[in-house]
Order: structure tokens, then C-alpha cells, then sequence
């Protein structure tokens, strides 16, 4: 990708407000492989910046957004319209840093669903085919975020976050899809915790990172 070997440094705070540039980490075609629409062709584009700080994040390299180059939407935009998914999930990083408005509105007038991988810790911007809202422990959601998600992905990592997965639940609106995903270093002690807490408390559903199991990106 020609943008992210530009040499043109970003941080949180020249990031413009208008949304007209953003912190490009990477940006690759690949499957959705958690949550609600697991399976699904889709376009990641990954936006650097996180203040969260969850001590066992996957993409850690993701939380300075100094790192990554602020590109132009429309450039996104083309790129992820040459490919045929026509879905784009917008992830990170923490995208709500940002004013993602713009850049949703140019995905969806070009006919691109707009799904987006948030932990809620700012308010929404943007137009969203669907919202996954994985809360984390180290920085709440804000309140205002709760009523936007199709999906509520929680991240268990042990036994107490099942308690503090059905506070979560408590919080989003009746339709939300519930998801209990393990937290990939302890995924093989998690797993079957899951499976036996979906069995016995039907609303859940499991949730695995089946990209992780596939070895794709
Ligand atoms: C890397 S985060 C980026 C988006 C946003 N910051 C968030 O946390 O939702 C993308 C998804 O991966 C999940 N995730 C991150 N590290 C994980 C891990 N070690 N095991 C399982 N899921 C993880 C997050 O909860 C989130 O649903
Ligand atoms: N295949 C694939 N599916 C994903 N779903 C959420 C991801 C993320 O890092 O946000 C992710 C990812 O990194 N790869
Ligand atoms: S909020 Fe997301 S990107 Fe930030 S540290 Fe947690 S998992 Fe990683
Ligand atoms: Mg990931």
C-alpha cells in the first residue's frame, strides 16, 4: 500500500477533527472472524491510537497512533472498494477516537456496509451497518453507546467475567446479540466454560476468533 510507506507522522492530536485523515495502521481483505458476522468477506481497515490499555490486547503495535500515518478517507475508500466483499470493518485501535462520520458516508454511497469493532470508551460518530460493543474492564464504555449495539462481545478471560458480562447484558437493548468470546492465551482453559455457561444461560452465544484457528489475518 502506497500510503503507509509515506513518511508523514501522526498523533492523537493533529489527527483533523473533520475526519478528512485518519491513522492508517493497516488495511487488508480478509474474513470476519468473530462476533455476528463470522464468516463474512469483509475489507479491515485498522485505525491506529488506544488509551484502554487491556493488558492482553491482540494488536498492542495498534495503540500509538504516532505510528501510523494519517491517510486520506477518500484513499481508503478506493482501496476497499476494489474488492468484491462490499463490507468494510472499521477496527483498531480504538476508531471512536475519531470522527468516523465522513469516511462511513463515503463507504455507504458507494454501496459498502459499514460494520465497526469498538469498546465504546467514546461516543459513536459514523453511519453503522452494525455495531459490535466489546466493553473492557480497564476504560467503561461511555453510557451513550450501549443503545447503538446490534452486538455485545465480551472478552472472557476468567471465571468472575461472567458475573461482569450479564452487567453488560443488563445495559443494551432486547435485540443486542450476545457473545462470549475467550481471550486467545487462555482459550483452551476458557472454552469449555463458555460452552457450558451458553448451555446452561441461553440468551449467549460463542463467540471464537475463528480467523486465529483458520491462520489467516
Ligand atoms: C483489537 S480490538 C480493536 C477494537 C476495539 N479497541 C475493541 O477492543 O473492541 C478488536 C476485537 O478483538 C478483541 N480482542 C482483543 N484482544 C483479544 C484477545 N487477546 N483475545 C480475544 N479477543 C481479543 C476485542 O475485544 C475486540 O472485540
Ligand atoms: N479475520 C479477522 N477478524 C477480526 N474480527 C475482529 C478483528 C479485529 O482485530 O478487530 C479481526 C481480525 O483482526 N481479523
Ligand atoms: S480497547 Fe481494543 S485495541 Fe484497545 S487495548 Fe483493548 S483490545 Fe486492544
Ligand atoms: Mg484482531
Amino acid at each position: 500500500m502506497e500510503s503507509t510507506k509515506e513518511i508523514k507522522k501522526a498523533s492523537i492530536h493533529t489527527v483533523p477533527k473533520d475526519g478528512s485523515e485518519l491513522p492508517l495502521m493497516e488495511a487488508f481483505y480478509t474474513i470476519q472472524g468473530e462476533g455476528g458476522n463470522t464468516g463474512v468477506a469483509a475489507y479491515f481497515i485498522r485505525l491506529g491510537g488506544c488509551d484502554v490499555g487491556c493488558h492482553w490486547c491482540d494488536v498492542k503495535e495498534s495503540w500509538d497512533a504516532e505510528e501510523h500515518p494519517l491517510t486520506r478517507i477518500e484513499e481508503i475508500v478506493q482501496m476497499a472498494d476494489q474488492y468484491p466483499g462490499k463490507t468494510v470493518v472499521i477496527t483498531g485501535g480504538e476508531p471512536l477516537l475519531y470522527n468516523l462520520s465522513p469516511l462511513t458516508e463515503l463507504l455507504q454511497e458507494r454501496g459498502i456496509r459499514t460494520l465497526v469493532e469498538t469498546s465504546g470508551a467514546y461516543p459513536l460518530s459514523g453511519r453503522w451497518d452494525w455495531v459490535c460493543l466489546s466493553p473492557k474492564k480497564f476504560k467503561a464504555p461511555d453510557a451513550s453507546v450501549y443503545p447503538y449495539a446490534h452486538e455485545l462481545k465480551i472478552i472472557i478471560f476468567n471465571k468472575s467475567d461472567f458475573a461482569w458480562a450479564e452487567e453488560h447484558a443488563s445495559k443494551v437493548g432486547e435485540h443486542t446479540k450476545l457473545y462470549l468470546q475467550p481471550e486467545w492465551s487462555k482459550a483452551s482453559q476458557i472454552t469449555p466454560l463458555i460452552v457450558e455457561y451458553v448451555k446452561n444461560n441461553p440468551k449467549w452465544r460463542v463467540s471464537l476468533q475463528t480467523h486465529k484457528y483458520m491462520d489467516i489475518p
